[in-house]
């Protein structure tokens, strides 16, 4: 076998500066998976093609060769009525007839459940390594979150052929389940209808990924406790208005309870839908109006309720010089994801605003299931 790049977290330390380091690996495998391209990921049995389900095309779909798997989430895998998986991912068996649209709406649960004769197996083989970090791959990528993993005897040859990209699996996984810790870019003054005294911070991860942003209002004395508020971007509620969630209301309400202090933080986190991207939430948004509630939308796609990393947030903390915060939030989790990485949650402040007919379910969903706060 061709020898292929090596890829240790060392890689750019050693001397070139130019060597590509893991994290910039990885974030091309993801850049590359939302175009449609394949990625090569090595494991215990061998190098393995991993196609995006979502933006694969035919012409690259007929190429995947015989010996290929479909790697969708557990929580997939059980809406397909597969048996519960103890495991993260699970492996289901592509007939090599099979047609790119069948694949796709397994995937996909807006094109309907194929029926039950047109299910796929369950493969013998156990997931590994490799099928969880092409999922978290697909994920990173805020794609539908199912993979083809396909061997072969030529996949490296291949890969280094077109200039695909390649990386040990267990490298990818270790990579994408670290903390982004985003650096400060640029900051100005922006006087807002809700806080007049406020500057905006932009921040960006250093993998290229997204950009987070910190509102804060006035001068915070960080000797004392900050009010602060984790707001995950929502931009239907933010920027349309729209009423079928609470979030404009509650990120106007934190900006003008700020001003009403004099000081605050407002942490904008790039986390869109939880998490999972706008596109998958408009998924997401189409099973609820089928009668699913926002939990069970999220697993049908295959996702958890919550693809969120608080980590961002508390690092953006850190990186701000707060270390003890006042949290306006009725979510207990981010109180405890916060906790988890030092910061001081002095106090929770509730933030109760945004009821209405049209969100009534969704956000009685998250207190009876998500242990959201009433109070
Ligand atoms: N997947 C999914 N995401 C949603 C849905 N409705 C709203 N969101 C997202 O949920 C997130 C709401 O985040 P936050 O405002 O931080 O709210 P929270 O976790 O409920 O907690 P607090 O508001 O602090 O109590 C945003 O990223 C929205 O885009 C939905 O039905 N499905
Ligand atoms: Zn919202």
């Amino acid at each position: 076998m061709k020898a292929f790049p090596p890829a240790s977290p060392m890689t750019a330390l050693g001397g070139d500066p130019l060597a590509l380091r893991l994290s910039e690996r990885v974030a091309r495998m993801v850049s590359d998976l939302r175009l449609g391209l394949p990625v090569v990921l090595t494991g215990a049995d061998g190098p393995a093609m991993v196609y995006p389900v979502e933006t694969l095309s035919s012409e690259r779909f007929a190429e995947r060769g015989d010996d290929c798997q479909l790697v969708v989430t557990a929580r997939r895998a059980e809406a397909l009525r597969h048996r519960p998986h103890e495991g993260e991912v699970a492996l289901l068996a592509v007939p090599s007839g099979a047609r790119l649209d069948w694949i796709q709406a397994l995937a996909d649960p807006s094109r309907g459940m194929p029926p039950s004769g047109a299910l796929p197996q369950a493969t013998q083989r156990a997931p590994g390594v490799l099928h969880r970090a092409a999922i978290r791959l697909v994920k990173a990528a805020e794609l539908l979150p199912a993979a083809l993993v396909a061997t072969g005897a030529d996949v490296i040859a291949t890969a280094l052929r077109h200039d695909l990209c390649i990386l040990p699996a267990a490298d990818a996984l270790t990579q994408l389940q670290l903390p982004r810790d985003p650096r400060p870019v640029s900051n100005a003054r922006v006087p807002m209808l809700a806080a007049r005294n406020g500057r905006l911070h932009v921040f960006r991860a250093p993998d290229g990924g997204a950009e987070h942003y910190v509102v804060e209002v006035g001068q915070p004395d960080r000797t004392r406790p900050v009010l602060v508020r984790l707001h995950s971007a929502c931009f239907t509620g933010d920027v349309l208005g729209s009423l079928k969630c609470d979030c404009g209301p509650q990120l106007q309400a934190a900006l003008a309870a700020m001003e009403a202090e004099g000081a605050g933080v407002l942490l904008y986190l790039n986390q869109e839908g939880r998490g999972i991207g706008l596109a998958n939430k408009m998924r997401a948004y189409s099973l609820q109006d089928q009668g699913l509630d926002t939990v069970e939308a999220n697993h049908r796609l295959g996702f958890e309720d919550d693809e969120r990393d608080f980590r961002t947030g508390a690092a953006l903390l850190r990186q701000m010089g707060i270390g003890q915060v006042r949290l306006m939030t009725n979510n207990p989790a981010k109180i405890a994801r916060l906790a988890d990485e030092g910061i001081d949650v002095a106090e929770r402040v509730p933030l109760k605003i945004g009821r209405g007919p049209d969100n009534t379910r969704y956000l009685d969903t998250k207190a009876r299931k998500s242990g959201h706060l009433l109070a």
